[in-house]
């Protein structure tokens, strides 16, 4: 049997996230966890939700949204984790039940010892909803214009792809956007071979399903801290994805696309499940807009990924 689960990750005004210590005597005890507990019978998820917080930490949420859902086996008990972001609330949070309770930077969160399921969380926890993928540019200067851009825009999360350029020219442009993303929150990825990761001026890598799928047939799997995307565009890719180690994933074709006009839209009925079943987080890719992410977002995905949108 299934136990459900409710947790929150909240945030304060500087999106520090509130973490609690599991008492010693609990499943799990001894590690952090993001505050919640268990659905009772016939209760709302959102229900649960407030009188979890209320409980543990005497604040009442006011403002929530989903994150990611999460199934994990424990040797001794099955859970589903249904994670909420909670972005305002009123009380003041402390510990009702004699927890220890820290407010944590993102990039800290990492050195928290967590239970096993919590590891897409925190992925989830960390990455932001808007995922930008370059789109076409004339020369640097271009390319350099339309991501400074994007992010005064407030993306944060960037893949760089030029599918059209030689390896030299390739390698120039990632070095041409590093000092862009230095000293802001934003990360950038590069689409390409493993040997990026060793590059300890980029955020991380983005693999295609095919670099997946040898990836995954090899027995490969990543440690570290830098980001691994991986394109999916089906529910065997996601699971082999998550069995890598990948930080998140995209699904695609959501929509059509003129940048793969050849392939079937997977639509949002098709969508839906396949986000259900992952165990990390999703973006939605193919035909997206910023109106799209709310439906993204209801299905359960991390955001949305793009490039014409803010490629202008
Ligand atoms: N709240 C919370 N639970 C987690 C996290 N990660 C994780 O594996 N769990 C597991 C541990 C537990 O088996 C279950 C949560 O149960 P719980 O002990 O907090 O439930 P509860 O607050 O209702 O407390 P009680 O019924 O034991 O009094 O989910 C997490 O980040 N937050
Ligand atoms: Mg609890």
């Amino acid at each position: 049997m299934t136990v459900h689960v409710v947790a929150a990750v909240i945030l304060d005004s500087e999106e520090r996230v509130l973490i609690a210590e599991r008492p010693a005597d609990k499943h799990q005890g001894g590690l952090w966890e993001f505050p919640g507990g268990k659905v009772e019978p016939g209760e709302r998820i959102e229900g649960a939700l407030c009188r979890e917080l209320e409980e543990e930490l005497g604040i009442l949420p006011s403002e929530y949204e989903p994150l990611i859902k999460i199934r994990y086996d424990y040797s001794d008990k099955s859970v589903l984790l249904d994670v909420w972001t909670v972005t305002a609330f009123s009380g003041e949070a402390h510990g009702r039940e004699g927890q220890p309770i820290e407010w944590v930077d993102k990039a800290q969160l990492r050195d928290y010892e967590f239970p096993a399921a919590n590891h897409p969380i925190l992925n989830a926890a960390i990455l932001p909803e808007r995922y930008l993928i370059t789109g076409s540019f004339r020369d640097k200067s271009e390319l350099i214009d339309k991501v400074s851009s994007a992010l005064r825009m407030g993306i944060s999360l960037v893949q760089f792809r030029a599918p059209w350029l030689d390896k030299e020219q390739y390698r120039e442009c990632v070095e041409s956007l590093v000092p862009l993303f230095s000293g802001h929150e934003s990360k950038l990825i590069v689409k390409g071979e493993l040997e990026w990761l060793e590059d300890d001026s980029v955020g991380g890598i983005h693999l295609t399903s095919s670099q997946l799928e040898s990836l995954h047939k090899e027995g490969w799997k990543h440690s570290g801290g830098k980001i691994v995307g991986v394109s999916c565009h089906s529910g065997l890719q996601l699971v082999q994805a998550s069995e890598v180690g990948a930080f998140f994933a995209t699904l695609s074709p959501v929509e059509e696309t003129s940048f793969h006009p050849e392939a079937n839209p997977l639509g949002w009925g098709q969508v839906g499940p396949m986000i259900e079943n992952a165990t990390l987080p999703v973006y939605c890719l193919g035909g997206m807009r910023d109106n799209d992410l709310v439906q993204a977002c209801r299905l359960g995905a991390q955001g949305i990924a793009a490039i014409s949108a803010w490629w202008s």
